[in-house]
């Protein structure tokens, strides 16, 4: 990696560097280098989304590495392709970063976005860099349906079960490990680090039957929330359905949190939610954790219980929130 900092490389040297070991996919015609990419999209249409990450709020340099900091970035808006059932494709970085940053900062950075492409099968195709105070990291992301139609929001029915692939309070509990200072149980503190979201799982969900299907950013309780709102229904989460593991009991003791609050409102693990007929022959990497009950009596009046109950603390993150 190139020594320095990105006020002595300038703005075309770190492109190079940002830009110089970049894999292609078949998917990618043009890479980065020309005034755009151009990105093949055999199905006709084109899943587009974006996420923000700036530091302070979404990561901070003594708790993770540039390299998790790409990882993470990368995963947040993957999740986000694949929770639509589409497959991942491609990837832009927009960076704003101070002039005193290192290369070495921004190379490892966009090594973790490599790494985490080639896990959901995209690949970086573009990006921008801007000088700033703070770093932020701006990522979209596309992706392909292959011919099937999207899993939105809207599609939960009553009588569908709610099912969840992935990790649910795995981040949040090592968010929680990190804020008091620590650096360890290490599974837990990586898993915040590093998400590891289930891609392959929301294109299978959409062959699957799969009515409706989030990934999990701020919190289940919440993001079940916007389904339970599109859709116009109510859902139910039955709290023995979920699984909290020993050790995460143990911290959850040791800190003096409910661990299932980590479980159902721990955002960042970007699991995916998915609502299914009640009849859908779901594989185990789906564990049913909840049912749709009925439709709700007014637009947008959809909510979420436990066991019949209101959640009565905040379900999830919310940026502009107390
Ligand atoms: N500034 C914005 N301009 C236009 N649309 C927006 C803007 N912010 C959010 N949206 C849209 O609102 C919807 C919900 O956004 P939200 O960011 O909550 O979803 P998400 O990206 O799945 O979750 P998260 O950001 O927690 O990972 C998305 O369709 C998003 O594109
Ligand atoms: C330093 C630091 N402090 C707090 C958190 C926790 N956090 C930040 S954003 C977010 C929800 C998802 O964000 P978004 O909605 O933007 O996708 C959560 C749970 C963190 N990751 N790092
Ligand atoms: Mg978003
Ligand atoms: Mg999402
Ligand atoms: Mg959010």
């Amino acid at each position: 990696m190139q020594q320095g900092t990105l006020g002595e490389v300038g703005e075309f040297g770190l492109i190079k560097v940002l830009t110089g070991g970049l894999p292609r996919t078949p998917a990618v015609q043009v890479g980065p280098g020309d005034d755009a990419a151009v990105v093949a999209a055999p199905d006709g249409r084109v899943v587009a989304t974006t996420d923000v990450l700036l530091e302070g709020r979404h990561f901070r340099r003594d708790w993770s590495t540039a390299y998790d900091v790409g990882r993470k970035a990368a995963a947040q808006n993957l999740a986000d392709v694949a929770a639509m059932g589409a497959a991942p494709t491609a990837l832009l970085l927009g960076l704003v970063a101070p002039a005193d940053l290192s290369v070495t900062w921004a190379g490892e950075l966009m090594d973790g976005l490599r790494d985490e492409c080639q896990v959901a099968g995209a690949a970086v195709v573009g990006g921008d860099v801007v000088r700033g105070d703070t770093i932020m990291v701006s990522i979209t992301a596309l992706g392909d349906l292959q011919g099937r139609a999207p899993v939105t929001r809207s599609g939960a029915r009553p009588g569908d079960v709610v099912a969840v692939a992935g990790w649910l309070g795995w981040s949040a509990a090592g968010l929680a490990v990190l804020s008091r200072g620590f650096r360890s149980p290490r599974a837990f503190v990586e898993a915040h680090r590093r998400p590891e979201p289930p891609y392959h799982a929301g294109p299978a969900a959409a062959t699957l039957g799969a009515t409706a299907m989030m990934d999990v950013s701020d919190g289940l309780v919440a993001d079940l929330g916007h389904i339970a709102a599109a859709s116009g229904v109510h859902i139910d989460l039955r709290a023995e359905r979920f699984d909290v593991p020993a050790q995460m009991a143990d911290i959850g003791h040791a800190v003096g949190v409910d661990p299932m609050q980590w479980v159902l409102t721990g955002g960042e693990d970007h699991a995916l939610v998915a609502t299914f007929p009640p009849d859908a022959d779901l594989p185990a990497r789906w564990r049913r954790v909840g049912q749709v009950l009925k439709a709700a009596t007014t637009p947008d009046g959809g909510r979420v219980t436990v066991d019949g109950a209101p959640w009565t603390t905040a379900g999830g993150w919310d940026h502009f929130g107390d």
